[in-house]
Parts: C-alpha cells; sequence; structure tokens
C-alpha cells in the first residue's frame, strides 16, 4: 500500500508552496517523500520533484502547436497526460516501495469538477498501483472575507467533493494573511466549521450589489447544508503545528495512521472513533515497535512531562 495526496485548488491558493513546506514536513518527521509535479505551467519549481510532466509534455509547445490559450492548453495536457498513463506509471513504479507520494496539480479547478481527465487518471493510479490517496483541496483564505466569494468557495469545494469521489480535506489557505483583509464579519469558526449559512445570507443582503440575488444564495446555501460535507481546516504553512495539525486529518482519511498496526478488526475500530491526536503519537512507533508497547511509551511520555 502507497500513501499520498492529491493537492489541487484554485490558481495561487498555494498548491505548489503547499508540495514544499509538506514535503520537507513530512521528511522531518521521518517519511521518505516524492513529489510530482503534473502542473505543465510549473516553470520554476521550488522543490526537487521525482517526475514532472514537462518530461511528457510541454504547455508552451502545445499552445503554439494548436494554437490554444493556456486553460485550452492545459486541459490539452491533462488529455495527453490520461492517453499516456503508462508513461506515469512507469516513473511511478520505482517510488512506490518507500515513498510518500505528493501530486501537484494545475489550478483550473474545471479540471476536478468539470472534465473527466485528471479523475480517470487517478482512479487508474490508484487500481493499478494500489495507492491510498487524499485529495487536499486548498482554498485561500481572503475568500472568507467576502461573504458571496465564500459561498463561491463552499459551491467549488462540494463539487470538487463529489466529483473526484476521494477521501477529502478542504484547506483554508494562507490563514496567516487573513487578518489583513479587514475584520472578519463572524469568528473563524464559522468559516471553518460551515456552521448556520443563514447567518451569511443576512450578511450578503446588506449588500446592495448582491440584494437581488438574495433567494438564489438561499438556495445555494440550503444545498451546501443539505449535503452537510463540506468543512475547512486551517493552514499557515509556515507554522510546524499547523502543518502538523492538517498531516493527523490527512494520515486518517487515506488510513496512513492504519499501516503499521498488526492488529484485530475491533483494534482498528477502537482507532478509527478515537481522537485523531491519539492516533497520530502513537503512529511513528507503532512502524518500529509493536502494538502491546503502546501503553508503556505513553507512560513513559506523561511521567516524563511530569518531572519537566
Ligand atoms: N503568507 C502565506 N503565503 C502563502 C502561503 N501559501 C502560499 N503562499 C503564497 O501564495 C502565492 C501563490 O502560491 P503558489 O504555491 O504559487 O500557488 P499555486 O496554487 O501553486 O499557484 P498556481 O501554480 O498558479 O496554480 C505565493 O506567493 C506563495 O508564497 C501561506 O500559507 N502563507
Amino acid at each position: 500500500m502507497v500513501f499520498g495526496q492529491v493537492v489541487i485548488g484554485p490558481p495561487g491558493s498555494g498548491k505548489t508552496t503547499y508540495c514544499n513546506g509538506m514535503s520537507q514536513f513530512l521528511q522531518l518527521i521521518g517519511r521518505k517523500v516524492a513529489v510530482i509535479n503534473l502542473d505543465p505551467a510549473n516553470d520554476a519549481l521550488p522543490y526537487e520533484c521525482a517526475v514532472n510532466i514537462e518530461d511528457l509534455i510541454k504547455l508552451s509547445d502545445v499552445m503554439v502547436e494548436h494554437s490554444l490559450g493556456p486553460n485550452g492548453g492545459l486541459v490539452y495536457c491533462m488529455d495527453y497526460l490520461e492517453k499516456n498513463i503508462d508513461w506515469l506509471e512507469s516513473k511511478l513504479k520505482p517510488l512506490l516501495k518507500e515513498h510518500y507520494l505528493l501530486f501537484d496539480f494545475p489550478g483550473q479547478v474545471e479540471l476536478f469538477f468539470l472534465h473527466d481527465n485528471a479523475k480517470n487518471m487517478i482512479m487508474e493510479l490508484i487500481k493499478k498501483l494500489d495507492l491510498r490517496l487524499t485529495a487536499v483541496h486548498l482554498v485561500d483564505a481572503h475568500l472568507c472575507s467576502d461573504p458571496g466569494k465564500y459561498v463561491s468557495a463552499l459551491l467549488l469545494s462540494l463539487s470538487t467533493m463529489l466529483h473526484l469521489e476521494l477521501p477529502h480535506v478542504n484547506v483554508l489557505s494562507k490563514i496567516d494573511l487573513i487578518e489583513s483583509y479587514g475584520k472578519l464579519a463572524f469568528n473563524l469558526d464559522f468559516y471553518t466549521d460551515v456552521q448556520d449559512l443563514s447567518y451569511l445570507q443576512n450578511e450578503i443582503s446588506q449588500d446592495p450589489r448582491s440584494a437581488k440575488y438574495r433567494k438564489l444564495t438561499k438556495e445555494l446555501c440550503e444545498v451546501i447544508e443539505d449535503y452537510g460535507l463540506v468543512n475547512f481546516t486551517p493552514l499557515d504553512i509556515q507554522d510546524k503545528e499547523s502543518v502538523g495539525n492538517l498531516v493527523k486529518l490527512i494520515d486518517k482519511s487515506n488510513g496512513y495512521i492504519f499501516a503499521g498496526i498488526d492488529a484485530s478488526a475491533v483494534e482498528f475500530s477502537k482507532i478509527a472513533v478515537g481522537p485523531v491526536d491519539w492516533d497520530y503519537y502513537r503512529y511513528p512507533f507503532s512502524r518500529r515497535l509493536t502494538y502491546k508497547w503502546i501503553p508503556f511509551i505513553e507512560l513513559i511520555n506523561s511521567l516524563y512531562l511530569l518531572i519537566l
């Protein structure tokens, strides 16, 4: 079993920065990471990538040869990659033994809720290479500063979740900048937990520009609430605690925390319903030590904290 993340989100939401920061964090906690760049528009990569789509197809060549703009060019590249999935498989196979995979995808959101290329490709890889992937969907936190933009971020997140059908974590990226966009109408919890959206509708109604869309907004908010699937995890990629919290969530969603545990179905179900923190702290030990040592380690840890 190979674990990893499919990193997606609108242009500029921080995907490449995330892949760089996340790979550094995961390496620090002892994982071997391979970053796979599938964004042909990524020219200056801050990370060292194990596989680069540029070796298969170049966006600039596609745009010239087929007289396409950047968007059309990207859709063409994804289509080409889907047809040449064997190329990607052959590049990934040597990494499967010991790497955790981070896929950096293009920012064209229509690739993930409208077109099927990216989804087909991911499903094919999951099936053939036995991957366990979580979609990490980044949305810029500045969208919380405007109720209308926030509703559109919710809709985008929901439609991407429904289209991709993967374990999914929505992230509010660049949370460190949120205060620079002015005072939010509600507490941050309201935006991350997607609480009662009727408050948001009231906020939108006060804006004369969006007043005529009041009914539409109300209906859209009801759709989001009826599904009850969307929430967000805030992230400041520079802050290791923030990245650590997100890793715990992703590890739980794709099953990474269970990977090294040799126990019965009852033990698995206990872990599945337990708090995320507990799972996370046990994981690094579970690979090196058997399950029965965990209580001792926790006891030593508590004594150590008492002495300190
Ligand atoms: N302050 C802050 N800036 C961030 C954070 N994450 C990303 N950025 C900045 O946001 C900008 C865009 O980040 P990228 O990583 O290029 O975003 P992207 O989603 O890969 O962009 P595209 O490749 O155009 O789709 C860069 O200037 C980053 O430095 C963060 O957590 N905090």
